[in-house]
């Protein structure tokens, strides 16, 4: 699955394409006439690409081509598409197999000191408990026989978000292992890291998710976020040796030609940023009619691809989908990722400069420190020069003027940043470089608590209600997370009580919800306390990985007292 690339002028790498395997292509034809027979009702395309054969590849396709067809698209009859499933392939799911992990305890030593209040210690050992619901390995089938799934082999066990999503996926990651160390699981967690390094391995970088529709995006990188944090806890120096060559490489992938923009600031220096660029032009295999339902807008076959390669970068995102992305709010078809120069993105790898700068000093590699010292540096002066606005106390998104086409470099223009308000203007402060200046940290403080984002349930996402997932009202628990644990690290006072504020709300919130649906749920309406979200082109999810994630590590930074209250 190597990268094709055709070259243009000045943008090297932009045409680059993925090629997916024939069992996908394959699976996605199942999956449109399976559309077709059984109709729109509790359909879901997913479910179909996560399909495993029973046999090989050409014998199912000719028994597929050998179904009794009728009418003008060729329907194929419900019993016999149900037979002809039944026949030739394993239920989505089978490939991963249920794991116990073997450094889970039903009360670990030393779990949550600080929640004092037994109604809310049981709850937490019951989401402590879901770790086991949610940890799998990879079947031995897959291991033996990779081409007959599109599950990817990986050999250490790993935590799933949950429901539809039954594969690892990369940025969820990062907030489950929080949650896993919160839980004393600290091999569970390097198992993760481990697996995520061997996807740096082979592909050059961490995939999206585990399975072989993803290989052609990754997810916003934090991978070093994840060993740094697993280092603090247990100073396993051979974790880190292991993962800072995969580190160095997924740098340099986030560098790349396709992901690298140089701006040039009103005082004519440059700065090098980076944005999300999936390498793929066809519609996403786990969502094809809906990518296609919107493409059919564009007349054109290169317009079309376009459209796709901008969707497939919003996955690329982690938000999958969201006004941030569209160049009309209303409009999803003006979907333009590739042309924005987002600031979380950029956080992180910055983030990602600043902890392999840390590492290479662990290992005693002082060169690579140095010059990633040197590389933090100057990712912080860009994010200061294109994303910070001064009046508005927040950090924007930058839209580049000449849209996704290559140019040596673009002049900065004010009216470029995007102006509307969204959780992510607020994701620097996760990080020391910019948490560490308390004057900074007072004028953003301001500006978030009058962006309108707050609501009594949690941080919206955006203030659009455009019925995309990644927008108004929802609200998604690694967003809260990184916002509260920004305001927190400041160690300014009134900082840290509104990160506690803001945690109490998405405890009780998650909390009341678990009690009224007996599950954690992937998003939830931050309008209306216990309600979880919705939108977006699938049905909500339970589970889940992130949200567990967030609700153990907000109980073991902040507690809770025997006679607080955990309703609404
Ligand atoms: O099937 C549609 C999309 O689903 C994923 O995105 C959403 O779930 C992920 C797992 O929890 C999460 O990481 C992401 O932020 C969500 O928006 C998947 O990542 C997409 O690539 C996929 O097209």
């Amino acid at each position: 699955m190597s990268p094709t690339t055709s070259l243009s002028p000045n943008c090297s790498g932009t045409d680059t394409v993925v090629a997916t395997t024939p069992l996908v292509t394959f699976l996605v034809r199942v999956q449109e006439t399976a559309l077709r027979t059984f109709g729109e009702e509790d359909f879901d395309p997913k479910r179909y690409v996560d399909l495993s054969l029973k046999s090989n590849l050409s014998k199912t396709q000719k028994a597929f081509d050998g179904l009794p067809r009728s009418g003008e698209n060729g329907t194929v009859s419900v019993e016999d598409l149900k037979v002809f499933i039944a026949t030739y392939f394993d239920d989505a799911g089978n490939d991963l197999v249920y794991y116990d992990p073997e450094d889970f305890f039903p009360e670990p030593e030393g779990f949550l000191p600080k929640v004092k209040n037994p109604e809310v210690r049981s709850w937490a050992l019951e989401i402590h408990a879901l770790w086991k619901n949610l940890s799998r390995k990879v079947s031995d089938g897959v291991l033996e026989h990779s081409e007959l799934h599109t599950m990817l082999p990986l050999p250490e066990a790993v935590v799933v978000p949950g429901s539809r999503f039954r594969e690892v996926y990369y940025w969820d990651s990062y907030w489950v292992i929080r949650g896993l160390l919160a839980s004393k699981m600290y091999e569970t967690a390097k198992a993760i890291v481990t697996n995520l390094i061997i996807h740096v391995n082979t592909y050059g970088y961490v995939l999206n998710g585990g399975r072989a529709y993803y290989t052609n995006r990754s997810q916003p990188p934090l991978l070093s976020a994840m060993v740094y944090e697993i280092y603090n806890r247990t100073c396993d120096v051979e974790l880190v040796r292991k993962a800072l060559p995969a580190l160095l490489e997924e740098h340099a992938f986030w560098n790349s030609e396709i992901h690298k923009v140089t701006i040039q600031d009103a005082q004519g220096s440059n700065h090098n940023l980076s944005r999300y660029y999936a390498m793929w032009n066809k519609p996403r295999p786990e969502s094809s009619r809906r990518d296609k339902e919107y493409a059919s807008k564009f007349l054109g076959n290169s317009e079309k691809q376009q459209f796709y390669r901008e969707v497939a970068s919003a996955a690329e995102s982690g938000w999958d989908f969201s006004t941030r992305w569209m160049r009309n709010t209303s409009e999803f078809s003006s979907l333009s990722t590739t042309s924005i120069l987002p600031v979380d993105l950029n956080v992180y790898i910055l983030k990602m400069e600043q902890d392999i700068a840390f590492f290479a000093n662990v290992l005693g590699h002082k060169s690579t420190m140095e010059s990633f010292l040197e590389a933090a540096e100057a990712r912080k002066n860009a994010i200061n020069s294109v994303f910070w606005n001064d009046e508005m106390g927040q950090w924007l998104d930058y839209r580049l003027i000449n849209g996704p086409i290559c140019k040596e470099s673009e002049t900065w223009q004010a009216c470029n940043q995007n102006q509307n308000a969204y959780a992510s203007n607020f994701i620097p402060l996760w990080i020391d470089l910019f948490h560490s200046d308390a004057a900074l940290v007072e004028k953003v403080m301001g500006s978030f608590q009058s962006s309108g984002l707050v609501h009594s349930a949690g941080i919206a996402t955006s203030l659009i209600n455009s019925g995309h997932q990644w927008d108004f009202p929802n609200g998604w628990a690694p967003l809260q997370h990184m916002i509260v644990e920004g305001f927190l690290r400041s160690g300014l006072k009134e900082a840290r009580s509104l990160a506690e504020d803001i945690a109490v709300r998405w405890i009780k919130t998650n909390y009341v919800g678990y009690k009224k649906t007996g599950a954690m749920h992937e998003k939830y309406d931050v309008q209306k306390c216990g309600e979880f979200g919705g939108g977006g082109f699938y049905k909500p999810q339970t589970g889940f990985g992130w949200s567990n994630g967030v609700v153990l590590t907000f109980l073991e930074e902040f507690g809770w007292a025997e006679d607080q209250s955990i309703d609404c």
